[in-house]
């Protein structure tokens, strides 16, 4: 099967996010934690590093609305699309995350909507990585539910470093 597919990519390793809203579903710590934690997966597989930052712009905002939400891919009601994210680019909108707030997230849940697997598989195209067809990826277009302790795929992996080399760590 066709492994992970490529966007643009960022032309610099350091990058910024913010969190601009959060879902009411769950604590808002909850939320800010899930969400770190999703882009660290993609740090720990990468030479990438994340800041994030209260306010002002940074590459990846993040945000949670439903339906028509200000860009030209309105959202469509419980269920359906879950989020969709933006390849990195100069422009504004490049890199931003945005989720459907139609959706029930929840954490650590086979009920609802897994937020940890919904951010870090729209966090992957933030950093420019597309759709896989392998299953267990997470770049794989379809949701397939919660997986306790999931960690990123080898084709993730292999995916981010095509575009970012290896974490040499320090
Ligand atoms: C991978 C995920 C985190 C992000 C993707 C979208 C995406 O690629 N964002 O970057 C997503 O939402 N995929 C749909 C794809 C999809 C499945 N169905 C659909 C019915 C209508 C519209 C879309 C879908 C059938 C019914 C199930 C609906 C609930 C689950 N939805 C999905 O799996
Ligand atoms: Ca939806
Ligand atoms: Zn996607």
């Amino acid at each position: 099967k066709k492994r992970y597919a490529l966007g643009s990519r960022w032309s610099k390793t350091e990058l910024t996010y913010r969190i601009i809203n959060r879902t009411p579903d769950l604590p808002a710590n909850e939320v800010d934690r899930i969400i770190t934690e999703s882009i660290e997966k993609w740090a720990d597989a990468s030479g990438l590093t994340f800041t994030l930052v209260k306010s002002g712009n940074a590459d990846i905002l993040i945000s949670f609305a439903p339906g028509s939400h200000g860009d030209d891919n309105p959202f469509d009601g419980p269920g359906g699309v879950l989020a969709h994210a933006y390849y990195p680019s100069s422009n504004a909108i490049g890199g931003d995350a945005h989720f459907d707030e139609d959706e029930r997230y929840t954490d650590a849940s086979f009920s609802g909507t897994n937020l940890e697997w919904v951010a870090v598989h729209e966090f992957g195209h933030s950093l420019g990585l597309g759709h896989s067809q392998i299953e267990g990826a997470v770049m794989y277009p379809y949701y397939t539910g919660y997986v306790p302790n999931f960690q990123l795929n080898s084709d993730d992996i292999a995916g981010i470093q095509a575009h970012y080399g290896e974490n040499v760590g320090e």
